[in-house]
C-alpha cells in the first residue's frame, strides 16, 4: 500500500496548518488549499450545517463578555497560586493603565500598542513566576508527570547525578496543561486517575458547560436528556512564544460514557481546531476558534479525531473579544460582575467563587501571550 501515508488526510491537513500563523494566512489557505477545508473565514454555513449533522456545534462568541473570559482564566489558574509579586504586579499596572481608555476598573479594553507592551512584560513575569514542585496536589499539571520521571531521592544520592536533580519549581511559561476537578488525565497512559484531595470542578465551569450543551442541542437536534454531571476540565495552554505548543490528532475515548458531550471553550489567542472523522482517512475540517468561541462535540463527532495544529497571532485589539453578531446566543458567566470587573452593589453571594481584580488583571496580561482552552467533560 504505497499510498497509505497519503490517505492519512488528517495528517496532511495538520502538516499544512502547522505553518499557518495568522488569520490572514488562514484566509489565504481557505482560498487556495486542496487539502484543508476551513470554517471561520466567512463562507462556512454549509460546513457548519454538515458538522451539526454529526453532532458538532460551533457556538461563536459564546462567552462574549471580556470580563467573563478574564474571570474564567483567573479561576482556572487559581489553584496554582502563581499571583506575581507586588513588584511585578505594579509593573504590569504601569503598562496596562498607560494610554488605556480606562473605565472604573480599567480592565477590558486594551489598545494594540499597549497589548504588545503587556505581552512583553507578561513573558518576563511568566519566566520568573514559580510553581512550586511540592505544592499540595490539588491539581495535576504537566509538571506532575515530569516529576514522576525523576529518580527517587535515594537514587539521586547513589548516582550523584546533578543533571537529574529534582527541580523545586517550574516557571509558568512552561505550563502546558492543568487538570481541574476530581480527575487527573494521565496523558502517557491515556487513563483517568482519581485525585485524592481534589477540589471539585468550579460550579461556574459546570454551569457554563451545561448552557453550551443546551445551545448545541438546538443546532444538532440532539434529544433532550438529563443534565450532564461535568466533573473535570482539561485546561490546555499554547504559548505564543513557543510555536511547538500544539495538540496532535487524538480521540477523547476513555471517559465512561461516550454519549456525553465534550465542551471546549477558547480564550486568549485564536487557534485552529482540526476536526476529523472516525478515522484518520476522513477529510478533516479546520475551524478557526477565537476567544470566547465554544465547540461542543456530541453524537457521532464525540469520537472524532481532533487536535490543535496551530495557534495564531493575536488579532484585533485585545485578547478578549466583544465582537459578536446580533444573532449569537451568549452566556453571561459571572452576572454579578459588571463589564469593568466590579461586583454588583448588594451582592450577597460567596465572594470566594469570584476572582479578584488583581487576579483578573493578571489573567488579562496572561491571555495576551497564550491560547487557553478549557475542555470540560464528565469522566465517570
Ligand atoms: O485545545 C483545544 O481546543 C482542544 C483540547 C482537547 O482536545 C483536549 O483537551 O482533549
Ligand atoms: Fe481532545
Amino acid at each position: 500500500m504505497a499510498d497509505a501515508p497519503q490517505s492519512d488526510l488528517y495528517r496532511r491537513a495538520e502538516k499544512e496548518l502547522r505553518n499557518v500563523k495568522s488569520i490572514e494566512e488562514l484566509y489565504k489557505l481557505d482560498e487556495s488549499s486542496s487539502v484543508t477545508r476551513v470554517i471561520g473565514c466567512g463562507h462556512d454555513d454549509n460546513l457548519s450545517a454538515l458538522l451539526a449533522e454529526d453532532g458538532a456545534a460551533i457556538l461563536r462568541n459564546f462567552v462574549q463578555r471580556s470580563i467573563d473570559q478574564l474571570a474564567i482564566c483567573a479561576l482556572a489558574l487559581r489553584p496554582l497560586n502563581v499571583l506575581p509579586t507586588d513588584d511585578a504586579l505594579s509593573r504590569l499596572r504601569t503598562v496596562s493603565c498607560k494610554d488605556t481608555h480606562t473605565d472604573a476598573c480599567g480592565l477590558p479594553a486594551i489598545r494594540p500598542q499597549v497589548q504588545k507592551k503587556l505581552s512583553k512584560c507578561m513573558e518576563e513575569i511568566k519566566s520568573s513566576s514559580k510553581i512550586l514542585a511540592d505544592s499540595p496536589v490539588t491539581v495535576q499539571t504537566n509538571f506532575s508527570s515530569e516529576l514522576a520521571s525523576y529518580p527517587s531521592d535515594d537514587r539521586i544520592s547513589c548516582s550523584q547525578s546533578k543533571k537529574r536533580k529534582r527541580p523545586e519549581s517550574f516557571p509558568l511559561s512552561r505550563l502546558r496543561y492543568l487538570n481541574l476537578g476530581e480527575w487527573n488525565y494521565n496523558w502517557g497512559d491515556r487513563r483517568y486517575e482519581k485525585v485524592p484531595h481534589a477540589i471539585a470542578l468550579a460550579d461556574r465551569f459546570v454551569e457554563v458547560a451545561r448552557r453550551a450543551h443546551e445551545l448545541a442541542k438546538e443546532q444538532t437536534g440532539e434529544a433532550a436528556s438529563r443534565p450532564v454531571n461535568f466533573d473535570m476540565a482539561i485546561c490546555n495552554l499554547y504559548h505564543l512564544q513557543r510555536p511547538s505548543d500544539r495538540l496532535g490528532g487524538h480521540r477523547d475515548d476513555v471517559e465512561e460514557d461516550l454519549s456525553l458531550p465534550l465542551v471546549t471553550i477558547s480564550l486568549g489567542a485564536p487557534g485552529v481546531f482540526l476536526l476529523g472523522g472516525e478515522s484518520r482517512q476522513d477529510a478533516p475540517t479546520a475551524i478557526l476558534l477565537r476567544a470566547g468561541d465554544c465547540m461542543v462535540m456530541s453524537g457521532r463527532s464525540r469520537k472524532y479525531f481532533h487536535g490543535v495544529p496551530t495557534v495564531l497571532s493575536l488579532d484585533g485589539n485585545s485578547a478578549c473579544q466583544m465582537n459578536g453578531n446580533p444573532g449569537d446566543k451568549v452566556c453571561c458567566v459571572f452576572p454579578e460582575l459588571d463589564d469593568g470587573g466590579c461586583l454588583a452593589k448588594g451582592f450577597t453571594g460567596d465572594k470566594s467563587t469570584i476572582p479578584s481584580l488583581d487576579e483578573m488583571e493578571f489573567a488579562q496580561a496572561f491571555l495576551t501571550t497564550v491560547r487557553m482552552n478549557l475542555s470540560i467533560r464528565q469522566v465517570a
